[in-house]
């Protein structure tokens, strides 16, 4: 029986490090990753050229000495952004993507998109210069039931996007649907992140017993055919999915709350979760796809050259349930089960 895996560094495609208090308080338990693509969703948004590299170099203050975690930055797509900025800042390295939400999404995204042809000149200029486009991939429309939006937004937003501008390389974020599997499966030059806790969690977990505020997230976890869906696609080795953990920090005042927000913080325990999934799935063999090359390559970057190890005990990892932040405490993402898998880093 295996009980460790020595896989490449992993990478997070998708991730929330916030600013200011939450940034000091969350850096460091991302450490174990090699790069991460940095969401723009601070108030105000990450909008311009300039405030991305302002952002990156805040970031990188707030790293521990040791950690070697290298941020890729995105802009925040709004109907006012310049396409001549975006190519720039693409062009001088700045950035690695552009994100778009639609308006009222998800949290933070007041400043989205509203009316997808405003965009268009961007799409164009971002096709043409070969920088990818991120989706949160929701409609807003409130006659569309919740657990409905990801399948909707495909055939009204995103199919229409990709066929108006078919040069354009996607990324589907956090899919949370056999809908979002299929369409991956279905076409090329596209990604999807899969996030952590969709692997784990289905609709019945954030109603089990009362409201579970920690597992509310956006799009919001959908049924079990769904999620057994995300485990098939994630495990199987199938270089269009990648690792996103959307690990989204906020403070448990603003979970636990008549209005609670969305997100789960699950960077320290992510990878032990992971090497959880993928034994159970009997496919440790693809974490290192999942995890450390097939992101990479969508990006077109090499994969990290030094290594982790995944070491299964018979004592579970230890990780805080909370952490400080700043006056207030955020609660770390509950798989609902021992972890036995441990990292070692270096491997
Ligand atoms: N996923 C979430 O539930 N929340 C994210 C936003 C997002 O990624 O949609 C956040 O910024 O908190
Ligand atoms: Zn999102
Ligand atoms: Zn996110």
């Amino acid at each position: 029986m295996t009980t460790s895996v020595t896989i490449r560094r992993p990478d997070d495609w998708h991730l929330h490090l916030r600013d200011g208090a939450m940034l000091q308080a969350v850096a460091s338990f991302s450490g174990h990753f090699g790069r991460a693509i940095i969401m723009p969703n601070l108030v105000p948004p990450v909008v311009t050229g300039a405030q991305a590299a302002a952002y990156r170099d805040r970031i990188q203050a707030a790293l521990p000495g040791k950690v070697t975690l290298r941020p890729l930055m995105t802009l925040y797509l709004t109907e006012a952004t310049d396409p001549a900025d975006v190519v720039a800042a693409h062009a001088q390295g700045i950035i690695s993507a552009v994100k778009l939400y639609p308006a009222g999404a998800t949290t933070n995204s007041a400043s989205g998109v509203r009316d997808f042809d405003k965009v268009r000149p961007v799409l164009d200029a971002m096709a043409e210069a070969g920088i990818p486009l991120l989706f949160h991939g929701e409609v807003t429309d409130p006659s569309v039931d919740i657990f409905d939006r990801e399948a909707v937004f495909i055939d009204r937003v995103l199919d229409p996007i990709r066929r108006a501008t078919p040069g354009l390389r996607v990324v589907m974020e956090h899919i949370t649907t056999s809908d979002g599997v299929d369409y991956v499966l279905g076409n090329e030059s596209i990604g999807a992140t899969i996030t952590t806790h969709h692997l784990i969690i289905n609709r019945n977990h954030i109603l089990a017993g009362g409201i579970r505020p920690h597992y509310y997230c956006l799009p919001v976890a959908k049924r079990e055919t769904h999620r057994l869906a995300l485990r098939k696609a994630a495990t199987s080795g199938d270089g269009r999915f990648f690792l996103g953990t959307d690990s989204a920090p906020h403070p448990d005042r603003a979970k636990e709350s008549a209005c609670g927000c969305a997100g789960c913080f699950t960077a320290p325990n992510t990878m032990s979760i992971l090497a959880q999934v993928f034994e159970e799935e009997g496919a440790l063999e693809q974490l290192e796809a999942f995890t450390s090359l097939n992101g990479a390559a969508f990006y077109g970057i090499a994969p990290n050259e030094d290594r982790i190890r995944l070491v299964r005990r018979d004592t579970p990892a230890e990780y805080p349930t909370h952490i400080p932040a700043g006056d207030e405490t955020v609660t770390v993402f509950d798989p609902g089960f021992p972890l036995y898998w441990h990292v070692e880093d270096p491997a």
